[in-house]
């Protein structure tokens, strides 16, 4: 076969295992949490679901959180390598993952918020090339999705943090500014997360730096025995945050924190944190560039966990409710904060652009939502022989996108539950109260899981805003989630993020 359809056939494979086989190194760390985690208790519960899902997005070689997220690759060739093909090969390989469900449509114009519906767009995928001496090829990729990514975050020294007061421009500042990263994204980035930490640049090479953290192993240990120690020190600490998985509590907050140093100009000091959810998919192959075949996969050091004879986590002392629509008030009125919902019947998808569509004046609902199930999920659909849609991937996106509009839409449409993940604002949970509502967390990136919940699709609405956004009728079996926000007031969000404050403002003394 010609050197160009084996690179496009091994770029393929790279982006189908990126997206689909979570690399041992993160499975471990994953494994450490899950032994931490006390029996019994929500966060324990939510690892379940997610080491059940990496099974699942194993052996069905499908995505394994439906957010494929924004491509990077980085390519290391040796002089006289064509890079122009490369890039060419990478749209291709892209392309057609993206056709084989391996990938969900991501690329959004900005400007009209049309999806390319092929991963190909204005600026996307983001390759970036490097020469090297070496004789083979390097390409890494990292797919990382927009919910943890919305969580990153850049400081500028000096400056003032909630909870721990100045940071100034020294390793101790740097060493707040981190902790705090950590704290600000609760569990909206589908914690237990890991950071890339990038000190200096400008804003910009800052957070390439950051991103750039993100490709090293989880267990190396950095060169520079300050951030060696600083990286050990944060991971640790962050740990008795409480935030736990998902935000729901518990011990494992953060799984890893690898930072990197660079130069700065005397008037800025940047530090740039970028967040990775659980679903931290990266992977790298070499490539013989004489015939374009895989020499090499990375990340192959060590154990690999299957997580294929674990025990299952019961619901511990929670209680489990069966829910399904039209809900009454009255039902959704008994519901409290830390209820286990299984919900069968019908939902139905909604985020940004429904609900930036439904708050429009005079707009009606497609469909009678009285009583109804809103699903904040953007999934992988795919049609079958029969030209049936199929659900390929279906987890839960970040709902406080929705804060502006969610309290007025259900009072508006009568919704009685809105579902997503990582809890919603004070609008909200007053909305739930005057109306009777309530907020269900589902488990963040478990997206081979709950599309193994939902039994049909059985309809769409407002296709014109794309795959991911469009309003999906689905019917579902089974389908668990959390109560975190009730009609009595209550949030754990809020709770979480105010005791969590309370542990980050232990750390306000000078420790470097
Ligand atoms: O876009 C999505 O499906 C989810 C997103 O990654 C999120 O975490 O909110
Ligand atoms: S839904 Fe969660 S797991 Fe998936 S990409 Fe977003 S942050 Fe990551």
């Amino acid at each position: 076969m010609a050197y160009l359809q084996n690179l496009e056939k091994s770029l393929y494979n790279l982006v189908t295992e990126t997206s689909t086989n979570l690399p041992k190194d993160v499975r471990r760390a994953i494994k450490a949490a899950k032994e931490a985690e006390n029996a019994g208790t929500r966060a324990a519960m939510s690892l379940d679901t997610i080491t059940t899902n990496i099974v699942m997005a194993e052996d069905n070689v499908s995505p394994i959180c439906q957010d494929t997220g924004l491509p990077t690759f980085k390519v290391y060739t040796p002089v006289g390598v064509n890079q122009i093909e490369i890039r060419k090969a990478i749209e291709t390989a892209i392309a057609a993952a993206t056709g084989d469900a391996k990938l969900r449509p991501n690329s959004v114009d900005s400007l009209t918020g049309k999806n390319s519906g092929t991963n190909i767009g204005a600026g996307l995928p983001v390759v970036k090339f490097e020469q090297w001496e070496n004789d083979y090829i390097t390409i890494k990729l990292i797919l990382k999705g927009g919910g943890c990514e919305n969580k990153n975050i850049q400081y500028s020294l000096p400056t003032e943090l909630e909870g721990l007061g100045r940071a100034g421009r020294d390793l101790d500042g740097i060493r707040k500014c981190i902790l705090h990263s950590v704290w600000q994204a609760q569990g909206q980035g589908c914690s237990a997360g890991f950071i890339g930490v990038g000190i200096g640049g400008d804003r910009s090479s800052g957070y390439d730096l950051a991103k750039e953290q993100l490709f090293r192993h989880v267990d190396d240990v950095n060169p520079i025995e300050d951030l060696a120690k600083l990286e050990q020190y944060i991971v640790e600490k962050s740990n008795t945050f409480g935030v736990g998985t998902m935000g729901f509590g518990g011990e494992a907050t953060l799984l890893g924190c690898k930072i990197g140093v660079m130069d700065r100009l005397p008037a800025s000091f940047f530090v740039s944190v970028a967040y990775n959810c659980w679903a931290y998919r990266r992977m790298a192959i070499d490539i013989n560039p004489e015939t374009g075949e895989i020499i090499n996969w990375h990340y192959q050091e060590g154990e690999k966990i299957t997580f294929r004879d674990e025990e299952k986590e019961e619901a511990g002392d929670n209680k489990v409710v069966e829910l399904t629509a039209p809900i009454s008030e009255e039902q959704i009125r008994s519901l409290k904060v830390g209820d286990v919902v299984k919900i069968t019947g019908r939902m139905y998808t909604g985020r940004d652009a429904i609900h930036h569509h439904l708050i429009g004046e005079g707009v009606e609902a497609p469909v009678d939502l009285n009583g109804q199930i809103i699903y904040h999920c953007g999934p992988v659909m795919a049609k079958d022989e029969n030209d049936n849609w199929v659900v390929k991937a279906a987890g839960p996106t970040t709902s406080i996108r929705e804060e502006p509009y969610q309290g007025d839409i259900m009072k508006k449409f009568g919704i009685r539950a809105v579902m997503g993940k990582g809890g919603m604002g004070p609008k909200t949970l007053k909305a739930l109260e005057e109306h009777g509502g309530v907020y269900l967390n589902a488990i963040g990136g478990a997206a081979q899981y709950y599309a193994d919940c939902i039994k049909s699709v059985d309809g769409v609405d407002l296709m014109e805003f794309g795959i991911p956004e469009a309003m999906w009728h689905l019917s579902v079996e089974g389908f668990t989630a959390v109560v975190t926000m009730d009609s009595h007031g209550n949030s754990l969000h809020a709770d979480v993020e105010k005791s969590s404050l309370d542990k980050l403002a232990q750390h306000a003394e000078r420790v470097f």
